[in-house]
């Protein structure tokens, strides 16, 4: 079990990059770590995994305590592998040879059947002699992705895992990727701005702003019920309206946050009359970007394309 009590931390005196976590992760547990850019999902991560030394509070790994770099000579914890942004790989040495590169060599058959089944896992079989250097970024993710499995930690440590990896192999690898993880029953925080790496995957999000975590919980609550716009917004489009703008009759000035798909045209029921202004194909459907009330930028989702001009009154899903 991971424990973080109350800690902080910051990079330069008057700036505070970490901001007073309180957090569980408990064992086999595949958990998110969402927010925008700079808001200190890596510093978390490495902070977790030792790498600096806390201004406040402690960490604790099964009970024991992590150190950073003051009392740790060389920083890290052992149990856990923490996957960098950068890979971190060694560019003049084969594939096989870094995914082997945590794996002891006493047992060279044993090495040599793992590094195999971590090539296949990763789907880079036939690049198992090529060096690293001559790979693509993709490639060499699914490397370091592989590199950091090897060893079969206890705590996985993962900074935007599948960032250059293309769409059609992305999706099959987190599913297998995933999968192995709950197998093994290896926890993993991952740190991600892709909702796709966390919807369906991740038992439990976390969303940090500004270096505190702003909603926590299971991940599907964290989706239906965001506790604000921003939260919201990492998912992907989100409307701001409120429930007068459905029922105009009442006094509730209540904000619903609604995702594209919580929205339908509806010619009985629809009160909510908006212009639209573009329409995006999705492959799925379309999104349409419509105004609302002349100012009010409202998106919704639809099965037929819709041409700019046309206004259409719109009803909550939900209650249909
Ligand atoms: N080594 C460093 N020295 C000083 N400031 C740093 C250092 N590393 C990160 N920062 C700052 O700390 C803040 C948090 O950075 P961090 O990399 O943790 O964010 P992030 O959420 O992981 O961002 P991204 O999603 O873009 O990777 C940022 O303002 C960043 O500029």
């Amino acid at each position: 079990m991971l424990l973080l009590k109350n800690i902080s931390f910051s990079y330069t005196p008057n700036d505070i990059t970490i901001k007073d976590i309180d957090w569980i992760v408990e064992k086999g547990k595949n958990v998110a770590l969402l927010g925008e850019s700079g808001c200190g999902k890596s510093t978390l991560l490495k902070l977790i995994y030792g790498l600096y030394d806390l201004d406040n509070g402690e960490i604790l790994w099964n009970n024991k305590q992590v150190l950073g770099p003051a009392h740790n000579l060389v920083p890290g914890v052992d149990s856990m592998r923490y996957l960098a942004q950068d890979f971190d790989l060694m560019p003049y040495t084969t594939v096989a040879e870094n995914i082997g590169k945590y794996l002891s060599n006493f047992y060279p058959k044993q090495k040599e059947q793992r590094i195999n089944e971590l090539l296949h896992l990763v789907d880079l079989e036939s690049f198992a002699d090529m060096k690293v250097k001559y790979l693509s970024g993709g490639q060499q993710q699914r490397v370091a992705l592989a590199r950091a499995l090897a060893s079969e930690p206890e705590l996985l440590l993962l900074d935007e895992p599948f960032s250059h990896i293309d769409y059609s192999r992305k999706s099959t690898l987190r599913r297998k990727v995933f999968s192995y993880l709950k197998q093994k029953g290896i926890s993993c925080i991952i740190a991600t701005h892709d909702s796709m790496d966390v919807l369906g995957f991740a038992d439990e999000t976390i969303v940090l702003k500004d270096g505190r975590i702003i909603d926590a919980g299971d991940t599907q609550e964290v989706y239906e019920f965001p506790s604000d716009v921003y939260v919201a917004s990492l998912f992907g489009e989100v409307n701001e309206l409120y429930i007068s703008d459905f029922t105009p009759d009442t006094k509730n000035d209540e904000i619903l946050l609604l995702y594209p798909h919580q929205l339908m045209i509806s010619k009985q029921k629809g009160v909510l009359e908006v212009e639209v202004e573009e329409c995006y194909f999705k492959g799925d459907g379309y999104l349409l970007q419509a105004k609302y009330k002349n100012s009010r930028t409202i998106y919704f989702a639809h099965p037929l394309e819709i041409k700019p001009g046309a206004n259409v009154k719109l009803a909550l899903k939900k209650y249909q």
